[in-house]
């Protein structure tokens, strides 16, 4: 069985971070490993408190996972502390770790800031070296960009500036844009457009996480990198069609839709 270890917060209320991760990699059948970064209290209606892990245990937790069981893909999430970053980019490296995807999780949609300045450039400049593909959604391009990104060719500009700078490819995904749900693969200076239905569903929490841990589990598979993502954007438009209507803010996805389509 193919592993895949996600580095990532919790999100107590189950719909983002570790537990969004968990879902999807479980029901793609694969076997879920995790390294917590952070323990947040949040629900559907925002972020209330953060606790962040010392740098040591996350340090422990990759030590344990790696000396025991090689993960074939990884996933990063939320690192909000620069320390914690640092660690993270020298144990890939030391374990010269494969198929990592890093989603650069700053917001959620349903607001409260998961990302500190300082730890900006710590990911520009220590974790995002490392990746196979990033996964920024339009305001985390933004911030990482300083740019605006308010249609198509905007989302063509900003891709191509932060696929420049780094090894790996570019998704830039377009839940954020008020018409459709269309994201944008940049790599190996080429352009590949997914275009998406913008589903009626005020019930979006976790989107990007699960998102960029179905990415991870298609890499694990063996998908390139283009077809992972063809996959796991299906996986996602799934999950949020299902509609799961939890919660009084912006609800989690339902990942349980493929086994209840069977039933
Ligand atoms: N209402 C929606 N309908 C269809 N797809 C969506 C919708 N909202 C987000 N998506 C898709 O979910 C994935 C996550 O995108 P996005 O919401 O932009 O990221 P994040 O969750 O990191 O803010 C993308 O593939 C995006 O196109
Ligand atoms: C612990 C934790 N990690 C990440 C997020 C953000 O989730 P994401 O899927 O990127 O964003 P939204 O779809 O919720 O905007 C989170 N809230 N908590």
């Amino acid at each position: 069985m193919k592993k895949v270890l996600s580095i990532a917060g919790s999100d107590c209320s189950g719909g983002a971070g570790i537990q969004a991760d968990i879902k999807t990699i479980t029901m793609h059948g694969l076997y879920a490993m995790t390294a917590i970064t952070a323990l947040t209290a949040q629900n559907t209606t925002g972020v209330y408190n953060v606790q962040v892990v010392s740098p040591e245990f996350v340090a422990q937790q990759l030590d344990c996972i790696f000396q025991d069981i090689r993960p074939d893909a990884i996933k990063i999430g939320m690192v909000s502390d620069s320390n914690i970053i640092e660690i993270i980019a020298q144990k890939l490296k030391t374990y010269k770790a494969e198929n990592i995807v890093i989603d650069p999780v700053m917001v959620a949609s349903s607001g409260g800031s998961l990302l500190s300045l300082e730890a900006k450039n710590a990911l520009k400049t220590g974790l995002f070296p490392l990746a196979d593909i990033l996964t920024p959604n339009i305001p985390e391009a933004e911030f990482l960009s300083e740019t605006k990104i308010r249609t198509h060719q905007d989302m063509e500009r900003t891709a191509a500036l932060l696929g420049e700078q780094i090894k790996g490819a570019v998704l830039l995904k377009g839940g954020h844009l008020l018409q459709e749900a269309d994201d944008l693969l940049y790599r190996n200076k080429d352009y590949f457009w997914y275009p998406g239905e913008k589903i009626q569903n005020e019930n979006t929490h976790g989107t990007g996480c699960t998102l960029s841990s179905a990415i991870a589990c298609n890499l694990a598979i063996g998908y390139d990198i283009s077809e992972s993502v063809k996959r796991a954007k299906e996986y996602v438009t799934g999950a949020i069609k299902a509609q799961l209507n939890l919660g009084t803010g912006s609800g989690p996805l339902n990942h349980m839709y493929l086994t209840q389509k069977n039933r």
